[in-house]
């Protein structure tokens, strides 16, 4: 029977904990603050605000949020994340990534405070994190870690693939899976069979942003399959990189979209926060 990485039960959970943390930084008179700007209309990225925005009210957390038209220059963007840096009552700052093309986002990594980076992407935490001493940590991989831990799969030893080289997702994964002892594989578009590679991996982790891009011939039995993915099918229903309805008969463990990874992401971004939140309660 395959296992259902359910990122959504481990997301309540962790809620309780998580809510005792804001709790307690009330009594020294701290709300943890997240600030949040998205640049144009990336329709992954407008679930994730909405979502973001949902979870932040239920547990006490602060979050501003700054829709920006696609117009946005790169001057506008980084004086408002200058304004958000200096502002000592936001914990948190993160820029949705994709930006348009205007904007380099790499002048935009470099602007964030490393100390307010919350999604762990700006070049001192990448760096961090590759040299093997992490600190902040991008949200996803970091909720992917975490939903393999809770339901007891170690990945030391294991043959790993990573479809995807992104700042938010497949570069930090590689760094993570690596820190864990896996020997991993990091594919992207110049690869030359990824789907051979995975049928030979024990960890198959897809984000390339293609509905449904790994099916059922592409998994070796037993392997363990983690879907990253936000894409649309023609009839506009949410799906993901891997074709659940058949891999769910050959791994021995899945993620579902929606209720896998994407609740984790959100569960990682509210605890980075207040764990930010509690090292400036620190220093007041
Ligand atoms: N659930 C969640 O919490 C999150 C979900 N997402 C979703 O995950 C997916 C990936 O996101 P993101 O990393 O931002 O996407 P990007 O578009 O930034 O990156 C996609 C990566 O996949 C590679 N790729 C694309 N097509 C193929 C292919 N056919 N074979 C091999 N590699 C390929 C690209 O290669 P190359 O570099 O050569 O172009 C690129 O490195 C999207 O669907 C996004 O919406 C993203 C973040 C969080
Ligand atoms: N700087 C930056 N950091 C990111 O982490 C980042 C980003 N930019 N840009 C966009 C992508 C996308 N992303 C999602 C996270 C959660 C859900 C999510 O909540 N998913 C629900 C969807 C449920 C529903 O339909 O509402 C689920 O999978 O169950 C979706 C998408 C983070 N991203």
């Amino acid at each position: 029977m395959v296992k259902l990485l359910d990122g959504k039960k481990l997301s309540q959970k962790m809620n309780v904990q998580m809510k005792q943390d804001v709790a307690a930084l009330a009594t020294q008179g701290i709300i943890p603050g997240l600030a949040v700007i998205l640049v144009g209309d990336d329709a992954a990225s407008h679930i994730y605000v909405r979502n973001k925005k949902r979870r932040a009210e239920k547990l006490g957390i602060r979050s501003v949020i700054e829709e920006l038209p696609v117009t946005t220059t790169e001057t506008e963007l980084l004086q408002l994340i200058d304004q958000y840096n200096r502002d000592p009552e936001i914990d948190g700052i993160l820029v949705q990534l994709p930006l348009p093309a205007q904007i380099d986002p790499w002048h935009v990594l470099l602007a964030i405070d490393p100390h307010k980076d919350v999604d762990g992407f700006s070049p001192v935490n990448m760096g961090k994190l590759w040299s093997g001493r992490p600190d902040v940590i991008a949200c996803t991989p970091l909720g992917i870690m975490k939903l393999l831990a809770a339901n007891g799969i170690d990945v030391a030893g294991m043959d790993a693939l990573v479809i995807g080289r992104s700042t938010i997702v497949g570069r930090p994964m590689a760094g993570l899976l690596v820190n864990a002892d896996a020997t991993v594989t990091i594919a992207h578009t110049k690869t030359n069979d990824v789907k051979a590679i995975a049928r030979r991996s024990d960890l198959i982790v897809a984000a390339c942003g293609v509905a449904h891009f790994i099916t059922a011939d592409d998994v070796k039995p037993g392997a363990v399959v983690v879907d990253v993915g936000m894409d649309r099918l023609p009839d506009g229903k949410l799906t993901g990189d891997v074709d659940f309805e058949h891999v769910k008969d050959v791994a021995s463990a899945i993620t579902p979209v929606p209720g896998g990874v994407g609740p984790m992401t959100i569960t990682m971004l509210m605890n980075q926060t207040i764990q930010l939140a509690k090292g400036r309660a620190q220093r007041e």
